[in-house]
């Protein structure tokens, strides 16, 4: 089933959408072993897993570093993988030829493009191309810099409708569906109802078809200040940092190797080589 009908029927059905944004091999396969329906390589990548203050920074070999490890960690999961800053708004040609890389090496589903009436030329001409689209508005993080933070939006009259006419040209391009990402719930949900395609939110409230959430952030798991949207579901941070220090602990002690853990040799072999001692 291609990605845009599985979207349309769990909408049609209103059967909620869970997206997983994941960036490698071992939380792909979890993603997939938990039933998530599909599973985004965000460019969120460079902050969470590359420890960049923005995801301005993440290039295309980037993401097909990572891509390419989530479509082995989860072959039989949908996959969306973004398109990262300054990948398909420089021209029109730049933005197919990154489209068509991107797609190419890592055999996706579909592609996430943040903007709205301003990339929906764009969206059209790629998705024409033969490449699902998914838009993502409200809060874009490649726009932090002219945002001024990662803040909510569509707070305010002007900002609302310019958010509902960038969500609509997106589905007018042809858009396979539009994250709304930092939006209030009552605007997104009512964006949602207008919409012909699916919205996956993320601090977009409940009445989003869909929800998305980074792994990282689900598990408490590398990330220290969570937005106020997370839910955390288990404190990997925690463990994590109680596990390694009672391993350096271990070897600090000599209490780490214990004899479980080694290899033993024969007596004649060591003396063969060390004399009768
Ligand atoms: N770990 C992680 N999770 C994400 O969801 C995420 C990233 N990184 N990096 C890329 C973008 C950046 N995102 C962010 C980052 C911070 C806030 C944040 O701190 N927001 C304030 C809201 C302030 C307001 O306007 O009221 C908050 O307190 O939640 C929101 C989205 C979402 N994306
Ligand atoms: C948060 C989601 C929507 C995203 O774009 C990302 O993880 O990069
Ligand atoms: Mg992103």
């Amino acid at each position: 089933m291609t990605i845009k009908r599985m979207l349309m029927d769990k909408m049609n059905n209103q059967e909620p959408i869970a997206m997983v944004t994941a960036y490698d091999f071992p939380s792909a396969q979890m993603c997939e072993s938990a039933n998530t329906d599909i599973i985004l390589v965000g460019d969120s990548l460079g902050m969470v897993v590359l420890g960049y203050s923005s995801t301005i920074k993440v290039t295309i070999e980037d993401m097909i570093h990572h891509g390419k490890a989530v479509k082995r960690g989860a072959p039989g999961t949908y996959t969306v993988v973004d398109m990262p800053f300054m990948s398909f708004n420089v021209s029109e040609r730049d933005a197919i030829m990154n489209a068509k890389e991107l797609f190419q090496a890592i055999e996706p589903d579909a592609l996430k493009i943040e903007g709205g009436v301003d990339v929906a030329p764009t969206v059209e001409r790629i998705t024409k191309a033969g490449i699902p689209v998914v838009g993502h508005v409200g809060l874009t993080p490649q726009n932090v810099n002219v945002l001024g933070g990662y803040r909510v939006q569509g707070r305010t009259e002007a900002e609302a409708k310019q958010l509902v006419e960038d969500a609509k040209a997106l589905e007018e391009a042809g858009a396979i569906a539009v994250v709304l990402e930092c939006v209030p719930a009552r605007l997104a949900a009512k964006l949602t109802e207008e919409l012909s395609i699916p919205t996956i939110g993320i601090g977009a409230g409940v009445e989003c078809d869909g929800q998305v959430l980074v792994y990282h952030d689900l598990l408490q798991y590398g990330v220290s200040r969570l937005p106020k949207f997370v839910q955390s579901y288990a404190n990997f941070n925690q463990d994590a940092s109680e596990a390694v220090s009672r391993y350096v602990r271990d070897v600090k002690n000599k209490t780490f190797p214990a004899e479980e853990h080694t290899f033993q040799i024969k007596d004649e072999v060591l003396k063969g080589v060390y004399g009768g001692k």
